[in-house]
């Protein structure tokens, strides 16, 4: 496990937009799976801006998304896809036919899921973005979730809802299930990077990163992976 920790949210940002940066430097037709909610959000504005910095040439990648709500289309700019795709996929220029995600909007949802798990079969995972929830979900994979799932439909925890009430506007906006590629196929992913930044995180990272590996924890499963890159900021550090 490498764990990188940067004095500033900025610091944070630019770090996490070098490391998927490299990435693609180094192989340019990289499969990476980007993960939406707040953290990831000034990471993708940092990834824009280097590509527009150094001409760097994402189009060649492809990408999927890593989770969904259910019941919004991609065209809906609360859906992880949209955000995803105007924050970061189209600014750095990612073709459109490589971008994929789940059909969040599918009446067969398992059929979805299974399209899903077929298109990642055919495109293994370089390398994977992920955020952490407050209660320790990475995706939508909540706690007590199963470590052997791919992806799967689930009711998002209470937890969740009231953390993305917010953004939502009340807790009765947010939908109430999620699609989302699931752990065992994130675990098999060649390398993982969980991002964290702010004090609200520092007790869930604590407890995913040192605390026991429990699928109370989701997150803690990622300290099996033979490579796996943590960025935060201080304050998400602070209880290390
Ligand atoms: N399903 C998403 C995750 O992919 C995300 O990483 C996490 C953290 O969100 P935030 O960065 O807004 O705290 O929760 C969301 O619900």
């Amino acid at each position: 496990m490498r764990i990188i920790v940067e004095d500033t949210e900025e610091q944070f940002h630019i770090a996490a937009a070098l490391e998927v940066t490299k990435q693609v430097v180094a192989k340019p037709e990289s499969v990476i799976t980007f993960a939406g909610g707040e953290t990831t959000v000034g990471v993708h504005r940092e990834l824009a801006q280097l590509c527009r910095q150094w001409r760097i040439d994402f189009s060649k990648m492809k990408a999927f998304t890593l989770d969904e709500y259910v019941g919004l289309s991609p065209d809906d700019p609360r859906s992880v896809s949209y955000r995803i795709r105007h924050q970061v996929l189209n600014p750095i220029g990612v073709q459109s036919d490589h971008i994929y995600m789940p059909d969040s909007m599918a009446e067969d949802l398992q059929q979805a899921c299974s399209t899903y798990d077929r298109l990642l079969d055919e495109y293994p995972v370089d390398l994977e973005i992920l955020g952490i929830g407050s209660n320790g979900h990475i995706g939508f994979n909540e706690p007590g979730t199963p470590f052997h799932l791919d992806t799967h439909v689930i009711h998002l925890a209470s937890r969740t809802t009231q953390d993305k009430a917010g953004f939502f506007g009340a807790v009765g906006s947010v939908p109430e299930q999620g699609i989302t590629v699931g752990i065992r196929r994130i675990m098999r992913s060649k390398q993982i990077l969980l991002l964290a930044k702010g004090k609200g995180k520092s007790e869930i990272i604590r407890r995913a990163l040192l605390g026991p590996i429990t699928t109370d924890v989701p997150a803690s499963v990622l300290q099996l992976h033979p490579s796996l890159t943590i960025i935060m900021d201080k304050a998400a550090a602070e209880l290390l």
